[in-house]
């Protein structure tokens, strides 16, 4: 067990099945599990440092269940995160609508946290475009809407992972030291906006 300092916390919510568990598993590890699908139970955490020009920002990611089940139980996870990776499946409507959820909740309650809205599995709808059930262009008029960036990933060829985790990263490096409005004026310390988690390294 060692104690790591995690610079900014992100969540990643949306419908079970849409492939938040596989999009950190390929960003982390670099692979895609193929095998029965195995839904998340409560959340996983996961922590990974990143070189952003001349920084080393560390991410500290929050799996959440997308079982409507363990609703209640997502929303503990996001609290106080400064970036949220909302996800929905490019081939199931129905996904897209709960991100529509998730997106209403972080903006009522969770006003600092940045959003990345996130259409997975690109790779199901490359070469064959009458699998996309999610109009790219109803998104963009929604990600424009409501002031969010918009991203499409595979985690199974890996397609936009990376640079996905590298802008959250990269945006929380310009903004990191803006500080939150609660925080003006009791302390200028940015280090104060560091959480510190005690994980397991395999
Ligand atoms: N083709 C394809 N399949 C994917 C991709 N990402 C995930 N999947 C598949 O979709 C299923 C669900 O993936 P998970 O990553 O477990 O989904 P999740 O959102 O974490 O699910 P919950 O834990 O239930 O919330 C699995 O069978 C994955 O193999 C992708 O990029 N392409």
């Amino acid at each position: 067990m060692t104690a790591m300092r995690v610079d900014a916390k992100v969540v990643m919510l949306g419908k079970e099945s849409v492939g938040k568990t596989s999009l950190v598993e390929r960003y982390v590890h670099h692979r895609f599990l193929v095998g029965p699908y195995q839904n998340t139970i409560g959340a996983a955490f996961v922590a990974k440092s990143i070189n952003v020009g001349d920084k080393v920002i560390t991410l500290g990611i929050w799996d959440t269940a997308g079982s409507e089940r363990y609703e209640a139980m997502s929303r503990i996870y996001y609290r106080g995160a400064r970036a949220a990776i909302v996800c929905y499946d490019l081939t199931d409507n129905s996904s897209f609508q709960r991100a529509r959820f998730w997106v209403k909740e972080l903006q009522t309650f969770e006003e600092h946290c940045k959003i990345y809205l996130c259409g997975t599995k690109n790779d199901l709808v490359e070469g064959d475009r009458s699998a996309r059930q999610v109009d790219f262009h109803d998104v963009q008029d929604f990600v424009e809407e409501i002031g969010a960036q918009h991203i499409e990933t595979s985690s199974k060829t890996g397609n936009n992972v990376d640079a996905l985790f590298m802008k959250v990263a990269e945006d929380f490096s310009n903004s990191a030291f803006e500080l939150l409005p609660e925080e003006k004026g009791v302390n200028l310390d940015p280090k104060k906006n560091s959480y510190l988690y005690t994980c397991c390294h395999h």
